[in-house]
């Protein structure tokens, strides 16, 4: 169903169709209005601090709690699918939107040997290589070791590099035609067995437009949407804990565009099948909700 939605000011859309031609026009590549869509969400983080503190919106205290969370999402699904069979395989993951780093600093070097960066924002990724590669030893197991400048609507990853690709607090920037397209595309870089995991803030109804960065936050029902037009399944789904209430809720989506057997048939399945029925609504920063 097509909810409508807010935008920061208040302002009310019918419907997202709406939202989308007035904040980003036909949704063609070259449409002015798309261009300016974008091109403001980046001016927006060319202006803020390449700190944890500065990506997370002044939220820099939560991260210590996204991560823990995250990690014991990533390790059950890490066990269920890709571990069982890939003992002594090199596990590689891609970070979207990868800020100054520091998902791949605390979450992803601690599971995989080799971890790609993409930020299409030029000094949080300069930030990022600084404290992923300074006073690294030539031996050391696990290395961040791409650093790509791009933005996600025109990233193609190289083909079966990766074991996981994680995307977090950042496909808000992304519109509805470039969020589909983007998953199908990526989807060339995932191994046999390989998943996506979204991470996101979650609008209790519909959507809610951020007019300052030039960002949408979508309801579980929204998103579940697009993954259907993406062709994706869900895997696995959780809800973050333990965040301030006045922030929106977040939600960790594992996601596969094939649907085959875990190494370890288990939960995995079961909860995919379980959460489909109970679409629980909750609410690219952490953010206050309305
Ligand atoms: C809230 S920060 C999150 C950073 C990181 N994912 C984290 O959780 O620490 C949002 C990030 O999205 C990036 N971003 C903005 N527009 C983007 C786009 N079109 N494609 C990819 N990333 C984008 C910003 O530069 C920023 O690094």
């Amino acid at each position: 169903m097509d909810e409508g939605g807010l935008d920061s000011n208040g302002k009310v859309y019918a419907s997202r169709e709406d939202m989308w031609k007035e904040e980003a026009g036909s949704g063609i590549a070259e449409s002015p209005k798309r261009k300016e869509w974008y091109q403001k969400g980046i001016s927006y983080w060319e202006g803020v601090d390449p700190t944890v503190d500065g990506v997370l919106g002044g939220f820099g205290k939560v991260s210590n709690r996204d991560v823990i969370d995250s990690n014991a999402f990533l390790t059950e699904l890490l066990k269920e699918r890709i571990l069982p069979t890939k003992v002594n395989r090199k596990l590689v993951a891609l970070d979207c939107g990868a800020g100054v780093g520091r998902i791949t600093e605390n979450l992803l070097l601690r599971h995989f040997h080799e971890v790609d960066l993409v930020e299409p924002v030029r000094h949080f990724l300069d930030a990022a290589k600084k404290r992923l590669t300074s006073d690294v030893p030539e031996n050391v197991q696990h290395k961040a070791v791409n650093f790509f400048c791009t933005p996600l609507q025109e990233f193609t990853p190289e083909p079966h590099r990766y074991d996981v690709i994680w995307v977090q607090w950042c496909i808000g920037h992304l519109t509805d035609d470039d969020f589909v397209a983007f998953f199908r595309r990526a989807d060339i870089g995932l191994k046999p067995g390989g998943f996506f995991v979204l991470k996101e803030n979650i609008a209790r109804h519909g959507f809610v437009v951020d007019k300052l960065d030039s960002s949408v936050t979508r309801s579980d029902a929204y998103f579940r949407d697009l993954f259907l037009r993406a062709g994706f399944h869900l895997l696995k789904t959780k809800l973050q804990k333990g965040f301030p209430r006045e922030l929106f809720g977040v939600r960790m989506y594992a996601l596969s565009s094939v649907l085959q057997e875990t190494a370890a048939p288990s939960s995995a399945s079961k909860d995919a099948r379980a959460s489909k029925g109970v679409a629980r609504l909750k609410p690219r920063t952490p953010k206050r909700c309305n």
